[in-house]
């Protein structure tokens, strides 16, 4: 599954259209399945659609149609000059008796849903004079309101708050990134019949699915032994980080690794998971990391200059390694990069913007474009920028075009220290089991985020997400996890 900018989600109609598929049936399919939604979500209260003169209008008109027909009480309330199909569906509306007012002469009205459907993919910079004032009345009256693909006014100021946003053949930036995402309230996306081909362009981001997360899930052999199915070094622990390298260590674990040792400062406070092989060194010579039984490695659970002296030495081990914190250092990325070595890089927007010479709230203004220019700066190496998506990118080759996935997965209750540590751990079990850079950092990154989701409650701390794995995994394995844009079955009543 694809993201979509709005611009992209157009160039994907042109491309239907292309193909010879008549948008008509586009708008068609999209306005039957906004009634859809709505009947299902609203079973009662008096439907009032307000509709722009643009083909977001004509879904609204497309939807008053079937909800009338339905036998549910419509108002609809219409720009005039409607063009085109948005033309077809006004007179389609109108051959049922229907009498469409002007949208000027709409008033809140006590106990009514309001289904926006004033703009949509095609709106061009900010809402003005009456628009505006139409988004304040309608914000001011408190009315539910259900969106058509997008609430009207984003991405700008001013905009409409839905309770419900109803997103037509593909997401949309606004429906996952902040602060756009706020407005959308409850998305659900519908498939309005557009060709598959007119849908996937390579250049638009992946969006992380139960489908295609499950599939990247390691097989375990009936005769696993725990040398078999991946073994995690955890290297870390300095200063007054002493709890990170044990997070990482038990989500290791949790996530199926068949051995964790962490490698931490003797006479540090660090305390490694029961079932971990302790590994206190004296100094960060690299000797006494020789000889740690791991598939894989994840360094970088502290602050401090030992961080890159701890990179360094686990350098020399040759492993697929995840370089987190304090190691996230331009030389050290470098250097794995020269290595050859299969690397993971698990920067917040902090450390990234360190790395790109940029502000944090840069980077965190713009996830997309950060994260791929982090996969440009280190070619090879997966990047996952933390955040609320997280965002991953890779450069397989220098100079080559980054891919990009953002995750669907986790939620604001999840903000609490010690998550990033947990999230390492994971990507490591994933990358000591076999897979490749890119596969342990979405799987991992999706799974992290599911854990949270099934606590889904404020005050969840980071030990209790790595405790949720075996269950986030075996949910996903067992096709029992559901995309956030999907509908609630339980909600379901006939139309
Ligand atoms: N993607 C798909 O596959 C499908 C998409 N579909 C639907 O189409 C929607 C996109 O439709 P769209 O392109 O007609 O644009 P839309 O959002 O209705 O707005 C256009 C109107 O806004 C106006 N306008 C613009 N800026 C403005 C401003 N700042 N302030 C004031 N006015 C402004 C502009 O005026 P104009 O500039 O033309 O004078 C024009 O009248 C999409 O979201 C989905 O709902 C489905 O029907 C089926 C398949
Ligand atoms: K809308």
């Amino acid at each position: 599954m694809r993201l979509y900018t709005s611009e992209a989600m157009r160039a994907a109609d042109a491309r239907a259209v292309g193909l010879g598929y008549p948008s008509l049936l586009l708008m068609e399919a999209a306005g039957r399945a906004v009634a859809e939604v709505v009947a299902r979500a609203y079973p009662s209260p008096k439907i009032v659609v307000l509709c722009g003169k643009g083909n977001n209008g004509g879904d609204g008109l497309v939807a008053a149609r079937w909800l009338r027909l339905w036998g549910r009480e419509v108002e609809v309330y219409a720009a005039a000059g409607q063009e085109g199909d948005a033309g077809l569906a006004r007179s389609a509306l109108e051959a049922h008796g229907l009498k469409i007012q002007p949208l000027e002469a709409w008033a809140p009205e006590p106990g009514s849903l309001l289904v926006d459907a004033l703009f949509g993919t095609g709106l061009r910079g900010r809402l003005e004079g009456f628009w505006a004032s139409l988004v304040a009345q309608i914000r001011a009256s408190g009315l539910p309101t259900v969106a058509v693909d997008l609430p009207s006014g984003l991405p700008y100021e001013p905009h409409l708050e839905a309770e419900l946003t109803v997103a037509l053949a593909g997401l949309k930036t606004e429906h996952l990134f902040y602060p756009a995402r706020s407005a959308c309230g409850r998305v659900v996306l519908v498939p309005i019949g557009m060709p598959e081909p007119a849908l996937v362009s390579p250049a638009l981001p992946e969006l992380l699915t139960p489908d295609g997360m499950r599939r990247l899930l390691p097989r375990r052999p009936g005769n696993a032994n725990k040398g078999s199915v991946g073994r995690v070094l955890v290297v870390g622990g300095q200063a007054i980080y002493t709890g990170a390298p044990t997070l990482t260590a038990l989500a290791a674990a949790r996530s199926g690794a068949g051995l964790v040792t962490v490698a931490y400062p003797a006479g540090s406070a660090v305390q490694p998971p029961l079932e971990a092989i302790r590994k206190p060194l004296q100094d960060w010579s690299g000797e006494g990391l020789q000889g740690a039984k791991a598939e894989a490695v994840a360094v970088g659970m502290g602050t401090g200059p030992e961080g890159v002296a701890a990179a360094r030495a686990a350098l020399e081990l040759g492993l697929p390694t995840l370089v987190d914190a304090d190691a996230l250092q331009v030389e050290v990325i470098d250097a794995y990069l020269q290595a050859r070595l299969p690397t993971v890089i698990t920067p917040h927007p902090g450390e990234a913007g360190r790395l790109l010479g940029r502000s944090a709230a840069e980077v965190a203004q713009q996830p997309l474009e950060s994260a791929a220019l982090l996969a440009r700066r280190f070619p090879g190496a997966a990047v996952v920028l933390k955040g609320g998506p997280t965002v991953m990118a890779l450069s397989p080759v220098p100079d080559s075009a980054p891919v990009l996935a953002v995750n669907t997965t986790g939620n604001a209750a999840m903000a609490s220290g010690g998550m990033g540590d947990v999230l390492s751990g994971i990507i490591a079990a994933y990358l000591a089991a076999g897979l490749e850079p890119w596969d342990a950092a979405r799987l991992g990154v999706y799974l992290h985020g599911l854990s949270g989701d099934l606590i889904g409650k404020v005050g969840m701390l980071a030990h209790e997400v790595a405790e949720g794995l075996p269950e986030a995994v075996w949910r996903l394995s067992k096709g029992r996890v559901r995309g956030f844009w999907a509908q609630e079955p339980e909600a379901d009543e006939a139309p």
